[in-house]
């Protein structure tokens, strides 16, 4: 016999719980709705609905590609702040950038560690007050007069660069996929700085241990677990925390890179220990010279988080500003004759050696030139990516509106360098003459945000301004370009914020070096 009272307990357990969830769920995401939407304050800021809602918007798009163009169209419709997510505000007027990115804000839990490895290095580091206290130790080796000591460094990897292309493409005739070889003399140079050996991507003239492609490839998690930071900090309290970190170990192309900059360690270490003279001036070297306020080194972990740091930082995205710049080139014709003419007046003066000239020297006579650089990595920057700071005491007021203290708080640079109130009317077109300026180059500059901005701003700036000046200088000058019109056409995609071209096919055939005028 069934009793009635047993039956109705049995049913209660199995479909009301379910049920009793389902309703709990439900009610919580109604009300997550209705309290982000109507009654948070940062419910008075405009910005797309589901945006204000939910975090999975913003991760939706950038595991798309789309982020940059949907929120970009959001602010020429809303204005120059848009709420993307429940918590954070984008702002797209740069001249908010010293109020955003002043000494005291701290980066959000979007520079979630893990991706990168275990230790944190100076980019995931939040507190502005710790990352202060190492960015003293680690700042030297970067500095202006360092780099210069390095100009050889960078100037021997770009040679071999051409030497190769010389031998590949240029006797040959064959197309060839440029954005690859970009990225490769990028990562030559960045290890041959790094630790004093290139990767060897341009003696072997492809992708070594395809570690292009497993950066590529780990960009859309990377990009996903950093927009959906508070569900990815929870994770890494779990069991799953030793998926997220990346290792030595691991068959990807961090782990390559992590294996690679191990040996070079090791190695370095040894010589040392062996009484050697190195003789080098790396930045593993300078790194290793580094001592704390007490005379300590550099923890042995977080000299290699610093290390690995300068790859990953480094060298895909001074590639991504050789693509761009090249592309940019190839479809204004206009400009690229321009620029070749005061190339070739320069070489004619003789004030352009027809080795790689120095960097000083590029500055003083190719103005035109370095417009077109500095033009590209305004208009392409390559992390076209969202920055988020948090809003410090007491709050911000942001036209009209106020955010308070602990809002998360972002610009975009390909977004910010596209403010027409800035740039004028044509700032979403390739025009470098608006550089030629004096004046408005000052005000463009003090508001470029392609390397980040203030006390966070990007370390190997210039670094990658010495390689950008240099490199593609000699490539132009050394080769007449043609595009491939039998193969796919360029584009430009955004993975996890982070952009690169694909499909940039090239001829390339030798021209002959302008000498110099004897009189
Ligand atoms: C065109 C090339 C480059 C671009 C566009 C770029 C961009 C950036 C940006 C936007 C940041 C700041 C991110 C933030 O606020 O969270 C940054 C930080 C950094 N970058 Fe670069 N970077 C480039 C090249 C390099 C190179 C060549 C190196 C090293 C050799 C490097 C090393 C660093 C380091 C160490 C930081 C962290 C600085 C800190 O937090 O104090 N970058 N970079």
């Amino acid at each position: 016999m069934v009793l009635p009272g047993k039956d109705a307990v049995s049913m209660f357990t199995v479909t009301n719980a379910i049920l009793t969830l389902g309703t709990y769920v439900a009610l919580r995401l109604v009300y997550q709705i209705v309290y982000y939407r109507f009654f948070h304050p940062l419910s008075v800021f405009p910005g797309p609905f589901w945006g204000s809602v939910t975090r999975l918007w913003i991760a939706w798009h950038s595991l798309r590609e789309t982020e940059v163009a949907t929120v970009h169209a959001f602010t020429k419709r809303y204005g120059p702040v848009i709420r993307i997510t429940p918590t954070l505000l984008l702002v797209s007027d740069p001249t908010k950038l010293p109020e955003i990115y002043h000494r005291h804000a701290d980066k959000t839990g979007h520079y979630i560690t893990g991706s990168f490895g275990e230790t944190e290095s100076l980019f995931n580091i939040r507190s502005h007050k710790t990352h202060a206290a190492f960015r003293k130790l680690i700042a030297g080796p970067y500095s202006f007069s360092n780099v210069k000591r390095m100009e050889l460094l960078i100037d021997t990897q770009i040679e071999a660069w051409l030497k190769k292309l010389d031998e590949t493409f240029a006797c040959t005739g064959i197309s060839f996929d440029f954005s690859w070889w970009a990225v490769y003399v990028a990562y030559d140079v960045i290890s041959e700085i790094g630790f004093g050996a290139p990767i060897g991507f341009i003696e072997q003239g492809k992708d070594v241990g395809g570690l292009i492609q497993g950066f590529h490839d780990g960009l859309p998690a990377f990009g996903l677990l950093a927009r959906l930071h508070p569900l990815t900090s929870w994770v890494k309290t779990t069991f799953l925390k030793k998926y997220l970190i990346a290792k030595p170990e691991d068959n990807t192309g961090i782990g390559v890179l992590m294996r690679f900059r191990d040996r070079l360690i090791d190695q370095r270490f040894r010589e040392i220990a062996e009484g050697k003279d190195v003789g080098q001036v790396d930045l593993l070297q300078t790194f290793i010279d580094a001592r704390t306020d007490n005379g300590k080194p550099l923890e042995n972990e977080y000299l290699k988080a610093e290390v690995l740091l300068v790859l990953l930082a480094g060298a895909d995205t001074t590639g991504t500003a050789f693509q761009s710049l090249v592309h940019n080139l190839l479809t204004h014709r206009d400009t690229y004759e321009r620029m070749m003419e005061e190339i070739d007046a320069a070489s004619r003066k003789g004030v352009l050696p027809n080795t790689i000239p120095q960097y000083e020297a590029i500055l003083e006579h190719l103005p035109y030139y370095v417009a077109c650089v500095r033009e590209t990595i305004r208009l392409n920057p390559p992390a076209p990516n969202i920055f988020p700071r948090y809003v410090s005491e007491p709050g911000i007021e942001l036209f009209g509106k106020f955010a308070p203290a602990g809002t998360e708080i972002t610009g975009n640079p390909w977004i910010m360098h596209r403010d027409w109130a800035l740039f004028g009317a044509d700032a979403e077109e390739f025009r470098p003459e608006r550089w030629l300026d004096a004046e408005k180059a000052k005000l463009y500059n003090k508001y470029l945000f392609t390397f980040g901005y203030g006390t966070r701003v990007c370390l190997g700036k210039d670094i990658a301004m010495e390689e950008l000046l240099k490199g593609p200088l000699q490539f132009f000058r050394r080769y007449t370009l043609c595009v491939a019109t039998d193969k796919p056409s360029a584009q430009f995609v955004v993975k996890g914020g982070i952009g690169f071209w694909r499909d940039m096919w090239i001829t390339i055939s030798t021209r002959p070096p302008v000498q110099p005028l004897v009189i």
